[in-house]
């Protein structure tokens, strides 16, 4: 496991500090109606304290931002006040903006001096185990700039050209060779100053922070994902992340 005792050398070298970035301002549109997505319950406790426990459950991350819904910085604060979490490590809460890219640059922004290893892990992936946490800053440790944790594909993938009216058939294009896909998952590690330009330097729709980084024509590389790591996304969602909670009571035995 990694650990942040040891010395702190400038560049992302062993003895790194490591911050984590946790984009949780989204509404959850697909989790249908309801409190923003971040804030809903699985298994009563809310889904961003989950993913801040599995953050911080690393000991080489010493900082954890949250960016919290525009209008929620304050529930957030007091959400992370009323549960228990880790003494070593430091929090901040700022509001996030109306995209994912955004909320993850105001997280940036509010980054202090000194940490030059960046995680960046969606709130909505709470059940992220710390090997994979781990894994990832390792890799950002070993000299990659930007590291993405990643799984096989289980269905076959088309490419189609979409048509204007949802439901109507959609002609397809190729059949990608599955074995050389990954799903990509969070949290994506990387190299502060790497993940900053990646910030300041592209524009335009981007659906993850390390497609950013490759826009830059810096080496991005896949670890292995894990499948606890998945993203609640739509109802059934949910139901799988209870299950996986209820599981790991039975295996911690209360
Ligand atoms: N303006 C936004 C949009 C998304 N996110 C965060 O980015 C992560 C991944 O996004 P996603 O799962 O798509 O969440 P939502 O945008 O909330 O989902 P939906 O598209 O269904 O509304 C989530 O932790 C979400 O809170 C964010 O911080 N700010
Ligand atoms: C960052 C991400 O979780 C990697 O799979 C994903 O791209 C987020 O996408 P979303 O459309 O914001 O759910």
């Amino acid at each position: 496991m990694s650990d942040d005792s040891r010395p702190s050398p400038s560049g992302t070298g062993a003895g790194a500090r490591t911050a984590a970035v946790i984009p949780a301002a989204g509404r959850g549109v697909r989790l249908g109606p309801g409190a923003p997505k971040a804030l809903r319950a699985l298994n009563g406790t809310p889904m961003l304290i989950h993913a801040v426990r599995a953050m911080a459950a690393s000991r080489a991350v010493s900082l954890v931002i949250v960016v919290a819904p525009p209008d929620g910085a304050a529930e957030v604060k007091s959400l992370l006040d009323a549960h228990a979490l880790p003494e070593r490590t430091d929090f901040l809460v700022v509001a996030g903006g109306d995209s994912r890219q955004e909320s993850v640059r105001l997280g940036l922004d509010a980054l202090p001096p000194g940490y030059d290893i960046v995680l960046v892990h969606d709130a909505a992936r709470p059940l992220v185990p710390v090997d994979t946490v781990d894994a990832v800053i390792e890799a950002v440790r070993d000299g990659a700039p930007a590291v993405v944790p990643a799984l096989p594909l289980a269905d076959t993938v088309k490419e189609v050209e979409p048509t204007a009216v949802p439901g109507t058939p959609e002609p397809v294009v190729a059949t990608p060779e599955r074995a050389r896909l990954r799903a990509v998952q969070t949290p994506q590690g990387f190299d502060r100053a790497t993940l900053v330009r990646a910030h300041e330097t592209v524009t335009g729709e981007v659906t993850d922070d390390a497609s950013m980084v490759e826009r830059l024509g810096s080496r991005v590389v896949v670890v292995p994902g894990h499948e606890e790591a998945f993203k609640v996304t739509r109802p059934l969602d949910l139901v799988l992340a209870e299950a996986v909670l209820a599981r790991r009571r039975l295996n911690d035995g209360f």
